[in-house]
Formats: structure tokens, sequence, C-alpha cells
């Protein structure tokens, strides 16, 4: 098995990265403790604001509740420092994050191993699709990518930038053509360049809903047609600005494509980072990574304790 646990990990550029990244998240948190538990003494009007400090950054309600409980437990009528507190609600976080943050995995003994990505224009899909074939050929593996978003010439440029660089070979039809018939021209090419991983770009037109979905569910029956295990995994990007939606378009997009995992992009654009958090507990759906700015390496591998330290604004 290989995954994308690539040199990205090391600190502290990476630590550097992702706090700037959610400094706006951080921020919030972080302050709202502050004026908090500065010489007040812990008790249920406390840990009330609390919850709502924690349900402004989109934490969700049963989730905040959850960590303005354990937060309480034992320490009613007594002050505490907001260190302290950070501390207790970063750990609460990661107990969260922890069983979702998976790196994502290519089984080296599927091959070609087919992945598709889904999520709405501008969800950060082309950027992932150019972290994954870059790490994958850092590791030395064959990749193949089909241009899948047919319906603008831009995304399927852009894939054809991304090849280039990664030096992955680019499937594509014409503006306008049959998607599901650019997934399995990529799948014969796979086949015939013997490559380890396939990678299928598709559009994300929510204007269309019906439509979008309809065109997806094509590709996977297209694609399980030729090799009845797949897709092999479905990951899902969201951007982390569009707030509580982001619970629905996973329901949406679970519903018709089977999705495996995420990736949240736009963390840096956001106070209301939390969604992340409420989208574990909702969904408890493996995590791959996070994006935290604007260029390739802001897009990194999900650490939970990571993540749950800098959302409050805790030190490395
Ligand atoms: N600030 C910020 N920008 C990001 C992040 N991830 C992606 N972007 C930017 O968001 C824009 C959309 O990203 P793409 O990767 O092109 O997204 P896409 O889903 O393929 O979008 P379309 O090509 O429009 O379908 C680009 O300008 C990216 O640079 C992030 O984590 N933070």
């Amino acid at each position: 098995m290989n995954d994308m646990n690539d040199d990205t990990t090391a600190r502290p550029g990476f630590w550097k990265r992702l706090t700037q990244g959610l400094t706006r998240t951080a921020t919030g948190l972080s302050t709202g403790i502050t004026d908090l538990f500065t010489k007040r003494k812990l008790d249920a009007d406390t840990l009330e604001d609390l919850e709502d400090v924690l349900i402004r950054a989109d934490l969700g309600v049963d989730t905040a509740a959850r960590i303005a409980l354990a937060v309480g437990k034992g320490r009613y009528e007594k002050t505490i420092e907001p260190d302290e507190v950070r501390a207790l609600v970063a750990a609460e976080i990661e107990a969260v994050l922890k069983p979702v943050a998976m790196p994502l995995e290519f089984a080296s003994d599927t091959k070609p191993f087919i992945l598709l990505m889904v999520g709405v224009n501008g969800s950060g899909k082309t950027t992932t699709i150019g972290k994954l074939a870059a790490t994958l050929k850092a590791q030395g593996k064959k990749v193949v990518l089909a241009a899948g978003d047919t319906f603008r010439a831009a995304a399927i440029e852009q894939l054809k930038v991304w090849a280039d660089r990664t030096g992955a070979t680019v499937v594509s039809r014409a503006p306008g053509a049959d998607a599901a018939g650019v997934a399995f021209d990529g799948l014969q090419q796979a086949r015939v360049e013997g490559a380890d991983v396939l990678i299928i770009d598709t559009a994300g037109r929510l204007q269309n809903r019906v439509e979008l979905m309809a065109e997806l569910e094509k590709i996977v029956r297209v694609i399980k047609k030729q090799d009845a295990t797949a897709p092999h995994a479905v990951v899902l990007t969201l951007d982390a600005t569009v707030g509580q939606n982001a619970l629905q378009q996973v329901e949406a997009f679970k519903r018709v494509a089977g999705v495996t995992g995420l990736v949240m992009t736009k963390l840096d654009g956001t106070a209301r980072g939390g969604i992340l958090v409420a989208l574990a507990a909702r969904h408890g759906l493996p995590i791959h990574l996070i994006g935290v700015g604007e260029g390739i390496d802001d897009l990194q591998p999900f650490a939970a304790r990571d993540f749950a330290r800098a959302i409050v604004g805790l030190e490395d």
C-alpha cells in the first residue's frame, strides 16, 4: 500500500502553513475562550457561552454541547486558565477527528486503481488531482488522468497542464462530449499503458443537479462494467467556505457516487473551519487532505492532533 504521507508533513513548514491557514478560525475560538475564562469561574453560564463560541466556528450543536460538557466535568466553581480550556477543547476535537484522519491509499495490487473525483465547481478538484498526480509520480507510479469534466473547456486544459507537469497521460475528448465515454477511454488507456492509477475528473455543475447526478451515475455504471470492483475510491472535494452546505453536498454525492473519502479545501478562507469537525461527527467519512491556501503545498495530509491544536490556537 502506498499513501499520501509525502514530505509535505515535514515540520516546521507544515505546521506554519497549517496555522497560518487556520488563523481566522483559530482567532475566533482562541479569543472567545480567552474572553470567557479570564478571571472568571467555570459555571453553567460560562459553559453555555463556550458552547456558543464553538457553534459560531461551525463545530455543530451536538459536538459543541459535548465538548462543553467535557470541559465542565469536575471543574465547576473553579477558575481555569484559558490555555487549559484550549487544551481540553483540542483533546475533544482530536477524539472526533482521529478516526477519520486517513491518508488516501492506492492499493498496489489493484491495477489500475480507479479514483473518481467528484465535487462542485471551484471546490478544488483540479488542485487535488494535481497534488495526487504529483505525489504518485514521486512514488514512481504511472498515472492516467481522464478529463471527465467535458462541460468546460478550461477544465480540460487545466488537467492537461497538470499532466504536463507530472508526466501523467491525459485522456480527453472535445468539450461537450459524453463524460462516461471519456472515463471509458481513460480506463482503456490506463490498461494499455499498464498504469497504476487512473484518476477521473468529473463536472460539478450544481446548477443542474439532476443532470450532473445522472452523469455521475453513468460514469460509475460504465466503469463498473469494465471492472466490477471499481471505482476503488470516490473522493469528494468540499469548499470549507460554503459552511453548513457542505453537509448537504456530502449527502447528495454519497447517494449518487458512493463517496469513500473527503478533501476539504479553503479552510484559510473561513472563520468557521469547525465545519470539518461537524462533518467528521456527522458522516464519519475519511478525511484525506485539507487545503489551507492557494498553493499546491497548502494541500496537506490531514492530521487530527495538528488540526485540533491549530484550530484553537495552541502551539505545536
Ligand atoms: N484560498 C484557497 N484557495 C484554494 C484552495 N484550494 C483551491 N483553491 C483555489 O480555488 C480555485 C478552484 O480550485 P480548482 O482546483 O480549480 O477547483 P475545481 O473544483 O477543479 O474547480 P473548477 O475547475 O472550477 O471546476 C483555484 O483558484 C484554487 O487555487 C485552498 O485551500 N485555499
